[in-house]
């Protein structure tokens, strides 16, 4: 898919606060693959796709998971969870998108993943630190990433931070999140 493409379907889907924030996070993703010799398209590409299917209907969504065989544990969680995998399989199903990399990194971008692949890695951490973010402590990954170029120590960081607000919200946490902060916890 073109970029053109992208940027249009999303922009008639999403709100435009969640599309300008889309658009940031190809941008940051863009930035980021030149400074870790990634794939600047297919970075944009998942970039200005990842949240396609965020404000989707989670009636909707319940249809798709069985629809595109997703995993059904999906349902047992947050339905936060749900808005990656459920974005990856339309994408692939009903616009055409093949390439792997760009649909794992749309299906991870919430959750992370253990052994992610630079595109995966990139939206992740992208999708945290894009110049709209402001959650407290945000700019430590930004310097991690953008000074001190330590991708997977960034990724890290976020999963804990992560696990640690569902913690503290009493919120279940989908494994896939704690696979990654295993993963990438530098010090194992
Ligand atoms: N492993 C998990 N289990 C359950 N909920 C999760 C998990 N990981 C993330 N979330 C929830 O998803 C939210 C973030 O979703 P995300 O897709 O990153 O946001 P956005 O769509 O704004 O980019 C978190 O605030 C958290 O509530």
């Amino acid at each position: 898919m073109k970029k053109k493409r992208a940027i249009k379907l999303v922009e008639e889907k999403l709100p435009k606060k969640r599309f300008e924030h889309s658009i940031r996070v190809a941008e940051t993703a863009v930035k980021m693959a030149e400074l870790f010799s990634g794939e600047a398209d297919k970075v944009e590409l998942a970039g200005i796709l990842h949240d396609y299917s965020k404000y989707d209907d989670l009636a909707l969504m319940y249809q798709q998971v069985t629809k595109y065989e997703l995993d059904s544990e999906l349902l047992a969680y947050n339905s936060e969870i749900l808005h990656g995998p459920v974005a990856a399989a339309v994408m692939k199903h009903e616009h055409g998108i093949e390439d792997e990399e760009v649909l794992q990194a749309i299906f991870n971008h919430t959750t992370g993943s253990k052994q992610m692949t630079l595109t995966e890695k990139i939206i992740f951490v992208a999708d945290y630190i894009e110049p709209g973010r402001k959650q407290p402590g945000v700019d430590d990954i930004r310097t991690m990433i953008f000074d001190e170029k330590k991708l997977d120590r960034a990724i890290y960081e976020i999963s804990k931070r992560t696990v640690m607000y569902l913690l503290k919200n009493d919120k279940c946490i989908y494994p896939r999140t704690i696979e990654c902060l295993n993963y990438y916890n530098l010090e194992k």
